[in-house]
């Protein structure tokens, strides 16, 4: 058996004369968690639209376990879970209900039915509302009893598709907890996100895709290991620093980047715990602080490394 649970090759798909996703390509193993990320409109709804069979491809493949995930019923997409942007429920009927209707699809029945649906209502947090109508329930309880649909068949991979959107905290972390119980049952999971935060949590790996693209496909380390600094310490000083005292603070070990901008240093260093070594340093050189601030760097500043601008924009 091979590593590889999900392959997707060349994927395409163009609206009119607009390209959504531009020869997507990218590799899900089995047990891995894959963050895609990338901004609104970057195309990641259309990629793992496709990916599940919901949405004709204009080229490409998708092998899941070597076979081809086409449209229409097949092995292969029996062994995805989808859960989608916009919430698919009966809003008069029970959770329990909800289930059961969804499991039919899959076509269970009987008591494993019951009992699949008892399960993944414990697994999403959800058991003592089984009886509840989701026109009871808030955002985030919703979206946690589609994720429950989703995972009646005992799907090898599960993708989702932003489904922290409008989700209050504390579904939030049930949610997270949820899919950590996932991971470390060993299945695979793709979770597509513009928050960096979440993806960070999560992921094993990162598939970053902007306009179409893949712009980056590679462990978190990895991504880390492309930025020119780990850490940045910003200080506002008394009085702006001579000329000399900047050049002399990017020599400093540990400083790999030096920009001033009237009394304010912005430094970027090769790891955090390094600024209250140059602060020392700054002290030493008679420089007076008003305020100092550290922040260690994040996927939003590998985003901005690798295009130049701002995940959020
Ligand atoms: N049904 C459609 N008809 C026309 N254009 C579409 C359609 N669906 C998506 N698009 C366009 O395709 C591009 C990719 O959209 P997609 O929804 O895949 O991006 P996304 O990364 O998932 O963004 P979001 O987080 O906003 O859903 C966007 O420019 C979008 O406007």
């Amino acid at each position: 058996m091979t590593h590889v649970l999900l392959s997707v090759s060349k994927l395409s798909k163009s609206y009119g004369d607009r390209r959504a996703v531009d020869g997507v390509s990218f590799q899900v193993l089995r047990g891995q968690t894959v963050g895609l990320l990338g901004p609104n409109g970057a195309g990641k709804s259309t990629t793992v639209g496709m990916i599940c069979g919901l949405l004709a491809s204009d080229g490409g493949t998708v092998l899941l376990d070597g076979e081809a995930v086409g449209q229409g019923q097949n092995a292969a997409k029996r062994k995805i879970g989808f859960v989608p942007q916009d919430l698919a429920l009966y809003e008069e009927l029970s959770a329990l209900e909800n289930l059961k209707l969804f499991g039919a699809l899959y076509g269970l029945k009987g008591a494993p039915l019951k009992e699949r649906c008892l399960a993944v209502l414990e697994l999403v947090r959800l058991a003592d509302r089984a009886q509840d109508k989701p026109a009871t329930f808030s955002g985030g309880m919703k979206r946690r009893l589609n994720i429950a649909a989703a995972l009646l068949h005992d799907p090898q991979l599960l993708i989702l598709d932003e489904p922290t959107v409008g989700v209050d905290p504390q579904s939030r972390n049930a949610i997270f907890d949820t899919l950590e119980a996932l991971k470390a049952q060993g299945r695979s999971l793709i979770y597509t996100s513009h928050y960096m935060e979440e993806v960070e949590r999560l992921a094993d790996h990162i598939v970053i895709i902007d306009h179409g693209k893949v712009l980056a496909d590679e462990s978190p380390a990895d991504l880390y290991r492309r930025l020119p600094a780990q850490a940045a310490l910003q200080v506002e000083l008394a009085d702006a620093p001579s000329e000399a005292l900047t050049a002399a603070l990017a020599r400093q070990p540990g400083v790999t980047t030096v920009q001033q901008q009237g009394a304010t240093l912005n430094v970027g260093l090769a790891a955090q715990d390094q600024a209250s070594a140059v602060l020392r340093w700054l002290e030493g050189q008679g420089c007076r602080f008003l305020h100092f601030a550290t922040a260690r760097a994040n996927l939003e500043d590998i985003f901005l490394n690798l295009t130049g601008r701002s995940l959020r924009d």
